[in-house]
This record gives structure tokens, sequence and C-alpha cells, in this order.
């Protein structure tokens, strides 16, 4: 497989998480962390915050930034495997503000709307809420269909 390597950041507080409405490009019209690919000139940790700030004008200390999971992607039929770091923070700067690429919003963790995200996302997302570290691989048939997946909690970092 060819390895690309992408971020997704999750902003939290206690009752709430900040979602994202993808105006253009992959995942349009899907609610999703923010993210973007990771360029050969920087770490993964610096991309995250570049795309947090590029996306909605949020800017977070790399301190801040927790890594929570690590999500990877096959589908069938292609030779790319989509590799995704994600990561938390709760602490941050700024207010999260629309841009070209991305309307933000708070959902309350009772009310995430799943029905408008990836399907992957109902999967894991409860190791997201219970705050345990989780790995997971997904291998689609288009962008709809999840042929297999596998997630579990890691114990460690
Ligand atoms: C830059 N982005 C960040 C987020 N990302 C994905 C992908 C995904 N499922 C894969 C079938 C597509 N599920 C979520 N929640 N995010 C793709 C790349």
């Amino acid at each position: 497989y060819l390895r690309k390597i992408y971020t997704l950041v999750f902003l939290r507080n206690e009752t709430q998480i900040l979602l994202g409405l993808k105006k253009r490009g992959f995942g349009l019209n899907k609610w999703n962390g923010f993210g973007g690919k990771v360029e050969h000139n920087e770490s993964i940790i610096d991309a995250a915050i570049r795309e947090l700030r590029e996306e909605c004008c949020v800017d977070v200390n790399k301190s801040d930034l927790k890594n929570i999971g690590h999500l990877e992607f096959t589908f069938e039929g292609e030779s790319i495997l989509m590799d995704v770091r994600v990561f938390s923070a709760s602490v941050y700067e700024g207010v999260p503000t629309e841009t070209e690429e991305m309307a933000p919003k708070w959902f309350k963790y009772e009310e995430i709307p799943f029905d408008d995200m990836w399907p992957d996302d109902r999967i894991w997302f409860p190791y997201l809420l219970k705050n345990k570290l989780f790995y997971g691989i997904f291998h689609y048939k288009g962008y709809d269909t999840i042929l297999n997946y596998e997630v579990k909690e890691l114990k460690c970092m």
C-alpha cells in the first residue's frame, strides 16, 4: 500500500465536541474533526496544528494536543492506505470560525450527527468519548460501505 498520513483534531469540553461541516473537497457535507494532509516538510503534530488554524482559526499548543487514536483505511481495488492520526485538545486559543473549508459547530456528546459523518465514526467514537486510546483499521468498498473493520483499545502509548 501507498501510505498517506492525515491529521484529525477534535476540540472538546466537558459537555460538547467541536465538529466542522466540510464545505468542499474530500468528505464534502460531512461533519468531522479538523485536519488534512501532512506535508513532507512538517511533523504530524505541526500539520495538525496548522490544519486546525487554517480550517477554523483556532490555535493550540503542541503540549495541549493529545494523541488519542490511530485509524487506517483501505479501499477495495485501490492501492492507497489512508493513515489518520487522531488528536484532541481541551485547551486552545481563539473562537472557532467558519472558513471556506469548514463550518464549525459544538455538539453535545449525546447529539453527535453520525448519519452525516463518515460511517466509521460511529464505530470508533465510543473510544474517544470514553477517553480510551484506540487503533482501528477499516476496509471500505467505495466511500459508503465498510466491508470489514477491527478497532481495539491500546493499553499504553
Ligand atoms: C483529512 N481527512 C481527515 C479525516 N479523514 C477521515 C476519514 C474517515 N474515513 C475514511 C473512509 C474515508 N473518517 C473520518 N472521521 N475522517 C480523512 C482525511
